[in-house]
């Protein structure tokens, strides 16, 4: 079994628990209450700008010119987002007020910083993965589950993350699985685990991430 293939069997009852999530539920029937929407797109703006840091870190880690390539391609794709962004501020008519970051956008993003910065490249892809790897499985279960049918408001924002079947772009996940192989062929045990609890963090705070925005969890005190 590759590392990655272990990886994705630790990560099961994770990724079907962010497939349960009430948001993601949500999502699904269309009807995702308007203070959970805008909550979400203000620290997803957050998070995007920093997910687009963190790749630019990633790039300077590595010396392979295909995996490069991919990483600027990702952060291409980001630009999309901000198009999913948009559809869900039109349905709720809000404009971005709230600039601060909460107390879990914080802990994830500065996960991701940390473990980019100080950890090896292998930290770095392992890090990244669990967003894009996540949001490919949600698109594609919930496009497998009809989610995206005339009537969602949310059609739009499904299909923009499920995978692209017989289309010329590239399978983010795939590339990003085996460049995960390839990192980790250099490292010892000890250093390997540290890669798996990269990447399982980062998942558990991808759940986090939605279950923040459905409880609307701000910080205690004003700052
Ligand atoms: C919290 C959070 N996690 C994941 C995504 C999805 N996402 C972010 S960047 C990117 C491109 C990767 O190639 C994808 C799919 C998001 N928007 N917000």
């Amino acid at each position: 079994m590759s590392f990655s293939e272990t990886l994705l069997e630790r990560a099961q009852p994770m990724m079907s628990a962010i497939m349960s999530h009430p948001f993601v539920e949500a999502i699904a029937n269309g009807q995702v209450p308007h203070n959970v929407l805008n909550y979400y797109v203000e620290q997803d703006e957050h998070y995007l700008k920093d997910y687009l840091q963190v790749t630019s870190l990633a790039i300077t880690k590595t010396t392979n010119a295909e995996d490069i390539t991919n990483l600027l391609a990702t952060a291409a794709f980001v630009q999309n987002e901000s198009q999913a962004h948009e559809v869900m501020l039109g349905i709720t008519g809000h404009h971005i007020e709230n600039w601060q970051r909460e107390p879990e956008t914080k802990r994830y993003t500065d996960h991701m910083y940390a473990s980019a910065y100080h950890g090896t490249y292998a930290d770095a892809i392992a890090v990244l993965l669990p967003c894009a790897w996540s949001y490919a499985v949600i698109g594609e279960q919930l496009v497998s589950r009809g989610a995206n049918r005339e009537q969602n408001p949310l059609k739009e924002w499904i299909e923009l993350y499920a995978p692209q079947k017989n289309s010329d772009t590239p399978d983010y996940n795939i590339w990003r699985f085996e460049a995960l192989n390839r990192a980790v062929t250099t490292l010892n045990n000890e250093q390997k685990e540290h890669v798996a609890q990269t990447f399982l963090c980062s998942l558990e705070m991808e759940w986090h991430f939605w279950e923040a925005a459905w409880q609307q969890k701000t910080w205690q005190f004003q700052h």
